[in-house]
């Protein structure tokens, strides 16, 4: 894992960002070298946590939205409900997973008419009943705005899950639909300040047009793609998947992360147990015992973080995307926005985010065999490129030039 190097004495949160923050949580529990296995759970570092039960797993994911930060004011109360619900779906859908109970803690400032309440439940109970999930609790407090915090639990068949690693060079990537809708209207929205509709109806003759229509449903009522997750685990030729809620880059960022470790060879340091037998017998004490995993053991000095990679060689294995300008299905007025607007379009596209899609890689040999089928359910997906091992996400752009895409993303404190 990167070095943290920052003076936590100093430092605010909005210095360093939620990514740093999140591996700085993470690096305190020793989550990154302790991941797997751990208290029954396969997996702790994915579109949701794994439970393995024995003859299936559980799943565990939650995503919290905050009135501020993710409902702008041109949405309903009823699609902030929907919204809270769809966001964790997405979650569940990256893993391919059923969803089977969702939990739903909520922060509601005393001001809020009974009446906006009310709305905003009805927009839970819409999403519950189309994901057909029970609410099954949660809980009620008083705070200065909404906060609504599901949290959601899915299941799987032991062969039908996905990661958000597991792909080879050569295997092609894809995505399930177009992207760009919440952009767009953001950054028309968030420019103009003036109402959504009429801006899109007057200045772009947007009226008559399935499009105006398609950019207004997927903000007030996005879908996770829960169906065409389950349909992806089901395809042995599917090798990974992630949702890009938090931009296209980002996640194509994390996959080429994952993949990396998936794919590391680690080989023993034997120096270092020459130097120190008792360090040696006590962690291999700890290490053979995981489900007793004690965090005390990195905060006693029996080992530390910096200790273990003294212990290990870690050998990543490269990879990475090549992804071209003219395969990315986005609807064409976001290029025209961008120009008006004076924002650079892949920008717009790419590191944006709120888009509630899935992207996931797929044996070259089986793609058209896997296409006929998907397309024979769901609307077309698109294939955008395909897995390299360059270590870059490379955007082949239409004049033939290729552009590096920085792995950046909606990043809460930064942005
Ligand atoms: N407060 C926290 N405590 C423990 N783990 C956390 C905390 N915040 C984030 N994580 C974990 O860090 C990882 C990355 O979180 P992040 O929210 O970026 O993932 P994500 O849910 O896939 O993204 P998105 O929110 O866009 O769907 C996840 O595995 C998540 O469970
Ligand atoms: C009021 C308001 N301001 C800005 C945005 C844009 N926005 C918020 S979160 C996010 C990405 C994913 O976040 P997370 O990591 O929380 O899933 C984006 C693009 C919004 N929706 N509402
Ligand atoms: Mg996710």
């Amino acid at each position: 894992m990167d070095e943290l190097n920052f003076d936590i004495n100093t430092l605010k949160i909005s210095d360093i960002g939620e990514k740093k923050l999140v591996s700085f949580i993470t690096e305190k529990i020793g989550f990154e070298n302790f991941s797997n296995e751990f208290n029954g759970f396969k997996e702790i570092w994915d579109d949701a946590a794994v439970l393995d039960l024995g003859d299936f797993y559980l799943t565990f994911t939650s995503d919290i939205l905050i009135e501020k930060y993710h409902f702008p004011s041109w949405l309903t109360y009823c699609s902030y409900g929907f919204k809270a619900v769809s966001v964790n779906m997405s979650d569940l859908a990256a893993m391919g997973s059923k969803p089977v109970g969702i939990i739903i803690s909520l922060s509601l400032p005393g001001n809020l008419s009974i009446d906006s309440f009310d709305q905003l439940l009805d927009g839970i109970v819409h999403a519950c009943n189309y994901y057909n999930v029970p609410l099954i609790g949660g809980d009620t407090n008083e705070g200065n705005e909404i906060i609504i915090s599901p949290t959601v639990i899915g299941k799987n068949k032991k062969n039908e899950i996905l990661y958000k690693y597991g792909f080879k060079k050569g295997d092609l990537l894809a995505i399930t639909g177009p992207i760009g809708f919440s952009a767009l209207a953001f950054q028309f929205y968030e420019t103009k300040k003036t109402d959504l509709t009429n801006a899109l109806i007057t200045e772009f003759a947007f009226d008559e047009s399935k499009i105006f229509e398609d950019i207004l449903k997927k903000i007030e009522l996005p879908f996770g793609k829960i169906e065409e997750g389950q349909f992806l685990s089901k395809f042995s030729s599917v090798s990974a998947a992630t949702d890009i809620s938090d931009g296209l880059a980002s996640e194509l960022g994390e996959m080429i992360n994952e993949n990396r470790k998936f794919n590391q060879t680690i080989e023993v340091n034997k120096n270092v147990f020459n130097k120190s037998k008792s360090n040696k017998n006590e962690f291999n004490k700890n290490k053979s015992n995981k489900n007793s995993f004690d965090p005390n053991y990195l905060k006693n000095g029996l080992i530390t973080i910096g200790d273990y990679d003294d212990i290990y060689n870690f050998h990543p294995k490269n990879f990475g995307f090549r992804v071209y300008e003219n395969r990315i299905p986005f609807i064409k007025e976001i290029k025209r926005l961008s120009k008006i607007l004076n924002k650079n379009y892949l920008n717009v596209l790419f590191n944006f985010g709120e888009d509630f899609e899935l992207v996931f890689t797929v044996d070259k040999n089986n793609i058209d065999e896997f296409k006929k089928k998907y397309e024979s359910k769901f609307p077309p997906c698109y294939v955008i490129g395909e897995v390299t091992d360059s270590d870059l996400i490379e955007l082949e752009l239409m004049d033939g030039s290729t552009k590096i895409l920085n792995p950046k993303g909606y990043e809460h404190f930064k942005d």
